[in-house]
């Protein structure tokens, strides 16, 4: 129901991995962890999941302490990890039963919660498939479907989509629809913001072993919208404020314009100016990624 992530520092001999990384996941809340690779999001997971110890900080699981409680907290947390190994003979439904043993599920009632989750996990065909040969993307659902077995009330997933097929993905969205329903907090790692998009509710950025921001999935996606370029007949202070009712007008080389962050569409914008007796050239869309938004986070952290 909540994950507090509490002022991590940790190095490896010199090179210093986590910088005083702080952020919260409440109930009902599914945050994306995004950044590019090498910047810190496995370790965070680690140490949150009580894996790796932190130099200094903490992270608290529905009250209970990494450092302190260990057995609590990692109990009320599911982990998928990045790459799940699974290099084992075992048959999948055996080896399901048998890991869940280790909550004290047994017998009939392990090997038919193992048939029911493998199944909604689109793994039904491979139950007695060995895991050292399923695939990764059938790794990390059956990594998935483990880490519900005690049906804990926090998820920490690192790297979940990797590997997925579109289907996969598809099936992880209902899924994390159906965790915020029950309240539960869930956390999973991604490099790429456009595979987080239809997801997560709040992004929280890291780069360089530092968080750079934490947004609401809904700001992102305003802030990124793409701009409106426009060759006009005249640009003068009227032209601009009629723009600068629809976003931020900014002149470009040549007398273009490019309306940032516009909340009209481009046909209501060309509208308006035809209206008030401006002539329209030229308009085309920008082309703007969420990875925009992004990279220029990333450039704020960067410049002195
Ligand atoms: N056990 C370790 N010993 C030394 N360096 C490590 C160790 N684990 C991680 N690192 C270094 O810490 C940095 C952060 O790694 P981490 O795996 O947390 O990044 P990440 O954001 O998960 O990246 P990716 O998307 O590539 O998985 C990297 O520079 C990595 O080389």
């Amino acid at each position: 129901m909540t994950i507090e992530i509490l002022n991590l520092h940790k190095s490896f001999g010199r090179k210093k991995v986590l910088e005083d990384v702080s952020f919260k996941v409440s109930n009902g809340e599914v945050v994306g962890y995004v950044g590019l690779n090498g910047a810190g999001k496995t370790t965070t997971i680690r140490i949150a999941v009580g894996v790796l110890p932190p130099d200094s900080g903490d992270v608290v699981v529905d009250g209970y302490s990494v450092t302190k409680e260990k057995r609590a907290a990692s109990r009320r947390v599911g982990w998928v990890p990045e790459l799940p190994i699974f290099e084992t003979d075992f048959r999948a439904l055996d080896y399901f039963v048998y890991l869940a043993g280790y909550y004290g599920i047994t017998g009939t009632e392990a090997r038919k919660l193992g048939r029911e989750l493998l199944e909604e996990f689109g793994l039904g065909n491979a139950l007695y498939t060995k895991l050292s040969s399923y695939s990764q993307g059938m790794k990390k659902r059956f990594a998935l479907a483990v880490s519900m077995i005690n049906d804990p009330p926090n998820f920490i997933l690192d790297e979940v989509l990797n590997g997925l097929d579109p289907q996969g993905i598809a099936f992880f969205r209902e899924l994390t629809k159906e965790f915020r329903k029950k309240g539960k907090a869930v956390l999973f790692s991604s490099h790429i913001l456009s595979e987080v998009e239809d997801i997560a509710d709040r992004v929280v950025f890291i780069h360089k072993g530092r968080i750079i921001g934490v947004h609401a999935m809904e700001e992102i996606k305003s802030k990124a919208s793409p701009g409106i370029y426009l060759a006009l007949s005249r640009v003068d202070e009227n032209t601009l404020r009629i723009l600068g009712r629809f976003g931020e007008p900014v002149v470009l080389e040549g007398g273009r314009i490019l309306v940032r962050r516009p909340s009209g569409s481009v046909e209501e914008v060309v509208a308006e100016l035809v209206k008030n007796g401006v002539g329209v050239l030229e308009v085309r869309r920008e082309e703007r990624s969420l990875e925009d938004f992004f990279f220029s986070l990333i450039k704020e952290a960067e410049s002195p």
